[in-house]
């Protein structure tokens, strides 16, 4: 076999033995964050650090999979998995490869804990032993066999019980806040010197983490927007003068909006939290709304849950989790769009679709399935590499593990700037709404008179401080802290090969 030409002091594998070499992710293997070298300071997208550095810099962080060499005994980890927040397509699927990946490794103890955290603290939901059997055909079935719930337990009432259990493995299928309380509870277990591997996997359907190329459920939730919005627009197109206006999630990022109109071709305005618009006068949407139907006789609208909250009245209120609970734009907007025409004497027959809970309660689509197999076969390959603190990513096309105080650093949100949006509203041919800032801020200071700013829990502040993008040129990311002990290679086994040496520090 010609083996081509290797670098010097690397010999071709010739033996099964340094050929089996090839069934591991070694620790030094790494994976680009940022791929795209920006020629231009006014290149669209582009992201300029503090100081306005917009240069190159790589930055990496560590390459998913299973490692030659393993930091647990399999026969001595006691799992625990759970699903925490809103429903997201894959659940379900994530808990099943996490169950079939430690059934592969040999661990026998899995324990499932019910309603998201509150199962660690409401005795009526005991934690259920979860086998290979018994998940096997989960995720033909949307949300989470588990149940899934919202709202915080004391946390250390938490870390009680994964030290009573015994568990060392801690698996949790959760967006941004149950990562912000995922990385608490890291930290309160290191000051207790356990050694557990806290190990998250990216859930929300709003694509809102940082760095990852986005979240499992996403696309199985941009395609059956589709249905939606194609409803809207069979409404609309029947219609005389017909109006479909369509409600997608999204509570502080766009991102299904965006890319559920894209997708479907059929949609005439798209509206999302990041970019400000006004209804009223020449320029305002209601005015292009107008003008679609004077041209095509339809016109189609799909809001996010998010936008233009600034337009309607705070409740201020929050959910059990510290969200904030948002005024509802698609049935406020689809009142609204009723009285202008109304207003202007122009007969139409306005339709409004909201789908959310449709969308969330969906099993996964054939890419969703696989994504959600591979973080959660990554999710235990990380914990038995001996990473803590981590979540599992797509990034660039490849799993990676992340830090979880990178990834929740700040909500992503959809850039204005980025070729995306452009695309989408190129697709739409919809102008800008532009904003009027001061009489919008004039509105609400009438219908608001001194409430105080309200916190944003769902963007959790990290401990962590400074952004990925201020790293030193060629830094790995820095998970060095959180690794625990060295060791050796071996390579006994097609799987990876466990260390008796067990961690000797948190
Ligand atoms: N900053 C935080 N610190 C600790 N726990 C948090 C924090 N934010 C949210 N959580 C907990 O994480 C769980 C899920 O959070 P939630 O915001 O409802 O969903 P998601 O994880 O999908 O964002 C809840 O039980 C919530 O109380
Ligand atoms: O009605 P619920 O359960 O509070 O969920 C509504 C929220 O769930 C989401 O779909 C996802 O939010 P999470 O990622 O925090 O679960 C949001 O878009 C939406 O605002
Ligand atoms: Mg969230």
């Amino acid at each position: 076999m010609n083996w081509g030409t290797l670098p010097d002091g690397i010999e071709a594998p010739e033996s099964r033995e340094q050929n089996m070499r090839r069934l591991y992710v070694h620790d030094e293997d790494r994976v680009l964050l940022k791929v795209v070298h920006y020629g231009n300071p006014t290149s669209v997208g582009i992201e300029f650090e503090e100081g306005g550095d917009w240069q190159f810099k790589p930055l990496w962080t560590q390459r998913a999979g299973p490692r030659a060499q393993i930091y647990f005994h399999p026969s001595a980890v006691k799992a625990a998995i759970v699903t925490c927040g809103g429903l997201c397509p894959g659940l379900n699927d994530v808990i099943r490869q996490v169950v079939f990946t430690l059934d592969v490794y040999g661990v026998k103890e899995i324990l499932g804990i019910q309603y998201g955290f509150k199962g660690f603290v409401d005795p009526k939901y005991p934690p259920v032993a979860l086998t290979r059997k018994l998940v096997s055909r989960v995720h033909m079935a949307g949300g989470s066999f588990l149940g899934v719930s919202r709202g915080t337990p004391d946390l250390n009432d938490i870390v009680d019980k994964l030290q009573d259990w015994g568990i060392n493995f801690f698996f949790i299928i959760g967006g941004n806040g149950s990562h912000a309380g995922a990385h608490e509870i890291y930290k309160r277990c290191l000051e207790r010197k356990m050694k557990i591997a806290v190990v998250g996997i990216p859930k929300t359907i709003d694509n809102d983490l940082q760095l990852v190329d986005k979240t499992f459920g996403f696309d199985t939730s941009v395609e059956e927007a589709q249905r939606a919005i194609n409803a809207a627009f069979v409404e609309a197109s029947s219609a005389y003068n017909g109006v479909g206006i369509v409600k997608l999630m999204g509570r502080q990022s766009g991102f299904i909006a965006m890319y559920a109109t894209l997708a479907s071709g059929q949609v005439d305005i798209v509206l999302i939290p990041e970019v400000p618009f006004v209804l009223e006068g020449e320029h305002g949407v209601y005015n292009f709304m107008k003008k679609r139907l004077d041209k095509n006789g339809l016109c189609v609208v799909v809001i996010a849950e998010g936008a233009g909250q600034e337009l309607l009245e705070s409740s201020g209120g929050v959910d059990a989790s510290g969200n904030p609970i948002l005024g509802d734009i698609g049935k406020w907007f689809y009142s609204q769009v009723k009285a202008y025409f109304g207003k202007i004497k122009m007969s139409v027959d306005v339709k409004y679709i909201d789908p959310t809970y449709m969308i969330r309660a969906r099993h996964c689509n054939s890419s969703d399935h696989i994504i959600c197999s591979v973080l959660g076969q990554n999710a235990v390959h990380g914990a038995f590499a001996g990473y803590t603190d981590i979540t599992i990513g797509l990034v660039n096309t490849h799993y990676v593990f992340l830090p979880i105080p990178k990834v929740i650093e700040v909500a992503r949100k959809v850039d204005p700037n980025s070729n995306m949006w452009h695309r989408t509203v190129t697709s739409t041919g919809q102008p800008d709404f532009p904003m009027v800032p001061q009489k919008i801020s004039e509105k609400k200071a009438q219908s608001q008179p001194s409430s105080p700013p309200k916190s944003q829990p769902t963007s959790p502040k990290s401990p962590v401080s400074g952004s990925s993008r201020s790293q030193s040129p060629g830094a790995v990311m820095d998970m060095g802290p959180q690794r625990r002990g060295s060791r050796k290679p071996s390579l006994k086994s097609p799987l990876p090969v466990f260390n008796t040496k067990r961690p000797t520090s948190a």
